[in-house]
């Protein structure tokens, strides 16, 4: 709200207070008098009618003042239409209010999108309810259908809303403008789709991070999905976002791989060990090390060099990590996922400092030889080891010096950590112990623990092989290949399609189903994986997604005209709304905005994908509604609707804009 603005509506709160205070004294002398209302010629009584009088006059004057300061704001605000539109209606209901009732000027208005009847409005604004009841409070009856009226009327005029209705008792209907629609679609189809304009963050997005020499499992596939998505749709805001990926890359169990090594491939300083599996050569080192004294001594001996940085024990914690680096990259190439690496190993000099930082603060205590830390001073809930009685450090150690790292040197202001929901308990130790430490603060920083739910079978238990072991993730994308083979090829598309544009259309399918059904249920669910329900071409999946999106794309197509140059056909021809199904795709297509400030503010993308369903479905409706190329009986085109075709192009941007956002190749040929 604006300073001009504020002081008015001070000295509106002042002029209601004082008018308060006169009708009080009114009612005051005329009760003693026993005398009706407005039947009294006394001398005082006359002087406080003209002051009322007075104050009325200059009670209408400011309410003036308001309502013209209002409209300036929300002009201003629509200069630049990238904006969420419940985001501005809040505003503009929120200084109705205010001017309807100086004393509510905290009170924020609750707007919601109407999806009944569009009798009912687009939007609607809740309040008066609420209102009705705390005056209740103060004495006041005022019925909720007039507090409806009060804020209809003191309501700034806004570029967005067509018309405002009171309906029934006290519902503040609002329409939105179909000018503003048309200029808004036209403006996304000349300068592409626009992100709404937030405060720009530094958010460091930690996810994925699966452990060096063990299987990248289906927990981690999660992560890599989510947290993918949550950075593109946080980059899309304009945020300056950092991708980590917090490898387990460090820890005692690296002293029995190096000891293991240096046995089977002596030559390794020299040439890099041909280990196929690694898990394997895990399994071996771990046998040996329970079984051979000797061994594990070395080993232990080996954990002591590698952390004083000794040079061949590098070299050989080097290869061990590459040869998992390398999988786990065929992995993110395969899903396209981008991430920079920076495992626990980038903290080991960085435990060092803070477990001197938090023992000079005596937040550790000693416990059966650990040193632990309470992430609560009344010792509530489980203490962080962070020193154990060995003198090494921990998973804890580890995720305490990231977060000072994170917050001090990255200069993060938004923390966001895509694990599984089994680590709750962890994070919340964590981020309560980096807060009692000083070292987070919450009005300056905010810290998410993105937790999401386990992956079932399709038998509803842990997502297993058939003989028992865990899933490889290589081997599941090629399932998922396999199965998008076989479906287009039933659909006869390895007919139509070239080898390259098939192969395309497969990974597209594939890839595009496992990232989708884990990111179209509330993450924190557990979900059953199944190809053939995600291979499914209706209902909310992504094969249904991308064939709608490619039968929009190929509408422009067999127009005959060129539609690739739209500001051009922008100059001839207008948008035009006439049809109740183009009105209602139109307006779901503007709700782009609120969805992604919504996914964005509570970190779930399943409302994105519900809202392409919905793009999808209410788009079907328009097709079978609305012709967008009408052929004569001989087949041949006779009339193009290029309004129509318009819109066409903007349900196919804003679905490209979701599609990235969700990982979603969009092919233009399945
Ligand atoms: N900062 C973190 N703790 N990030 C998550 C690490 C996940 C861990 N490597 C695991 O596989 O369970």
């Amino acid at each position: 709200m604006s300073a001009d603005l504020k002081t008015e509506l001070n000295k509106l709160t002042n002029v209601e207070h004082v008018a308060t205070q006169l009708y009080d004294k009114i009612k005051d002398s005329k009760l003693e008098e026993n005398l009706p209302f407005g039947d009294h010629n006394d001398d005082e009584l006359t002087k406080l009618q003209v002051e009322n009088t007075k104050l009325k006059h200059r009670y209408a004057i400011i309410k003036k003042s308001i309502l013209s300061l209002q409209s300036q704001t929300t002009s201003e605000m629509h200069d630049d239409d990238t904006f969420a539109i419940t985001e501005h209606l809040e505003k503009v209901f929120t200084q109705a209010i205010a001017t309807a009732y100086p004393r509510f000027s905290n009170v924020p208005a609750i707007i919601a999108a109407v999806n009944a009847s569009p009798k009912f409005g687009d939007y609607q604004c809740n309040n008066a309810m609420g209102l009705s009841k705390k005056m209740k409070d103060e004495g006041i009856n005022k019925s909720p259908r007039d507090i409806g009226l009060e804020i209809q009327r003191c309501c700034p005029a806004s570029p967005i809303i067509e018309k405002i209705e009171v309906a029934g008792p006290g519902f503040v209907n609002i329409f939105l403008s179909k000018e503003f629609a048309v200029s808004s679609l036209t403006r996304m189809l000349r300068e592409g789709v626009k992100p709404p304009k937030v405060p720009r963050k530094r958010i460091l997005v930690d996810f994925s991070s699966p452990n060096i020499a063990k299987q990248m499992h289906v927990g981690h596939l999660r992560s890599t999905i989510i947290g993918e998505s949550i950075s593109r749709l946080l980059e899309f805001l304009q945020h300056d976002v950092i991708r980590i990926n917090h490898l387990g890359d460090w820890g005692t169990q690296f002293g029995m791989l190096i000891a293991h090594l240096e046995d089977r491939f002596p030559n390794f300083l020299n040439e890099s060990p041909p280990i196929g599996d690694l898990q394997e050569f895990y399994k071996e080192s771990k046998k040996r090390f329970d079984a051979d004294e000797s061994f594990k001594k070395r080993a232990y001996n080996r954990v002591v060099t590698l952390q004083s940085g000794e040079p061949a024990a590098t070299k050989a914690w080097q290869q061990i990590c590459d040869v998992s680096r390398k999988e786990f990259q065929k992995i993110y190439d395969r899903l396209d996922v981008t991430i920079q690496e920076r495992g626990e190993s980038y903290y080991q000099s960085r435990m060092l400092t803070v477990v001197e930082f938090l023992r000079n603060k005596g937040l550790l205590e000693l416990d059966d030889g650990r040193e632990i830390m309470w992430p609560d001073v009344n010792k509530s809930g489980i203490p962080l080891t962070i020193v154990k009685s060995d003198g090494g450090f921990t998973y804890d150690t580890s995720d305490m010096a990231a977060i000072r790292c994170r917050l001090e040197e990255d200069l993060a202001t938004w923390l966001i950590y895509v694990v599984d929901a089994g680590q709750s308990t962890h994070f919340h130790g964590i981020f309560k112990a980096a807060e009692r430490a000083g070292i987070l603060n919450p009005n300056i920083h905010r810290v998410d623990h993105v937790q999401f739910g386990v992956v079932l079978g399709e038998d509803g238990k842990k997502f297993k092989t058939r003989s028992g072991d865990t899933v490889k993730l290589s081997d599941l994308l090629d399932e998922g290949l396999k199965y998008s083979l076989k479906q287009l090829q039933e659909r006869g598309r390895d007919q139509i399609l070239t080898p390259n544009e098939l192969v395309e259309a497969q990974e597209a399918v594939a890839y595009g189903c496992i990232k989708y059904t884990d990111l179209c249920h509330n993450r924190i669910s557990d979900y059953i994986f199944s190809f053939d329900k995600m291979l499914d071409d209706r209902g909310n999946t992504a094969v249904y997604l991308l064939y709608t999106y490619t039968r929009i794309c190929s509408i422009a197509r067999n127009s005959g005209e060129d539609f690739s140059n739209l500001a051009e056909i922008l100059d001839k021809f207008q948008i035009v709304l006439e049809h109740e199904k183009e009105w209602k795709l139109v307006k779901t297509l503007l709700k782009l905005h609120d969805v992604l400030m919504k996914c964005a503010n509570g970190l779930f993308l399943h409302f994105l994908c519900e809202f392409c369903y919905e793009v999808c479905t209410v788009f079907a409706e328009f097709y079978d509604n609305c012709y967008c190329i009408e052929k004569n009986k001989a087949g041949e085109i006779c009339k193009i609707n290029h309004s129509r075709i318009l819109i066409c192009e903007a349900t196919a941007a804003v679905l490209r804009t979701c599609f990235h956002i969700l990982g979603l190749k969009p092919v233009a040929k399945i």
